[in-house]
């Protein structure tokens, strides 16, 4: 097989993705920081592809902070579209086939219905804005491409929100935390996996896929279920979404219908409160 490239490789999905390769002895799997790769230098992007002649590029280069992303509009979009836009133009150039990770946020989440691929756009933050024009403009330049729209994403490695409540499960009693946004947790780890089933499937069914873990949930029973996992005694207060505010706009409602991404690929998506207790239990050793 040919090469793969992965960017943004030190972020959570980038070392989830190195984890699995090197359990599945995957050699041909190339993994740049932003240090070393940085989207928004052309110069550099030239090199690293005239180097790996890659077959497949993996993005996991993004800005994420979704409540700074509103003050910080301009290196949002530099990063979300500038730099995707960079990195289509040597996928073209390469033929190198895109898989681009995108988001939940890209939606309202006005409607209590699964969201599938087709369903309408329409971000309510900067962040959510700028991955949709991250995607749009990768759909204008390349033919080859998966973009994998994902939610609520948490694992052993980076931020997010799991490894934020356990943390401050220890520090305090209690916690309020918003119980009106509902949508589906994904661990990492179930994502790297299947991103790099994806590309030993050799499927050419290029286009946007849905892929979060299975279930439904609020963030206020994600937070319950991740402190009974990990026996932490805490007052948990769910409150509405107007009680804890937030820079950002969250939607209400993102649950995503994965039914594309399992027919195509022959999937089993876990529960994610399974995924869960794994994730724990190796945060625990
Ligand atoms: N986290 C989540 O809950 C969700 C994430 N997603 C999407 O999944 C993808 C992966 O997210 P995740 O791993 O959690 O994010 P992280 O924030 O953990 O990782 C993002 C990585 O991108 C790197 N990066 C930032 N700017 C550049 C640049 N100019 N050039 C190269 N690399 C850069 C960062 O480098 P450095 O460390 O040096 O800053 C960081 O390592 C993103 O596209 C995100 O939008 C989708 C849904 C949910
Ligand atoms: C820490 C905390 C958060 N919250 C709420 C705020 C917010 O609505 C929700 C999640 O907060 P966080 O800031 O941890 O997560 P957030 O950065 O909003 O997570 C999002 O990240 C981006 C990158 C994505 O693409 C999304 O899919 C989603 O995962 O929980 C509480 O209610 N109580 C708390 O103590």
């Amino acid at each position: 097989m040919n090469n793969i490239i992965v960017f943004g490789a030190s972020g959570q999905l980038g070392q989830c993705l190195k984890n699995i390769a090197s359990k599945k002895v995957i050699t041909n799997i190339y993994f740049l920081s932003s240090s070393e790769a940085n989207i928004l230098d052309t110069e550099t992007l030239k090199k690293v592809f005239e180097a790996y002649n890659p077959e497949y590029v993996i993005n996991c280069a993004a800005y994420t902070a979704v409540d700074k992303a509103e003050d910080d509009q301009e290196m949002a979009l530099k990063i979300n579209k500038t730099g995707v836009e960079n990195l289509s133009h040597a996928c073209v150039e390469h033929s190198s086939t895109l898989i681009h990770i995108s988001t939940d946020f890209v939606f309202k989440g006005d409607k209590a219905k699964p969201l599938t691929e087709v369903d309408e756009t329409k971000p309510v933050s900067v962040y959510g804005k700028t991955k949709l024009d991250g995607e749009k403009v990768i759909e204008s330049l390349l033919k080859k491409i998966f973009i994998i729209r994902t939610g609520w994403l948490y694992s052993e490695y980076g931020n997010n929100f799991a490894k934020t409540m356990l943390r401050l499960g220890s520090e305090k009693d209690e916690l309020k935390i918003i119980a009106d946004q509902v949508g589906t947790p994904t661990y990492a780890i179930d994502l790297a996996s299947t991103i790099l089933q994806i590309i030993k499937s050799g499927n050419t069914a290029y286009g946007i896929y849905h892929y979060s873990n299975e279930g439904v949930t609020s963030w206020y029973d994600f937070a319950k279920a991740i402190f009974d996992i990990a026996d932490i005694e805490i007052k948990a207060i769910p409150v509405k979404t107007e009680e804890y505010l937030t820079k950002a706009t969250r939607p209400p409602y993102s649950v995503l219908d994965k039914s594309k991404i399992k027919k195509e690929f022959n999937l089993e998506i876990p529960y994610w409160r399974d995924s869960l207790i794994t994730c724990i239990n190796k945060l625990k050793q």
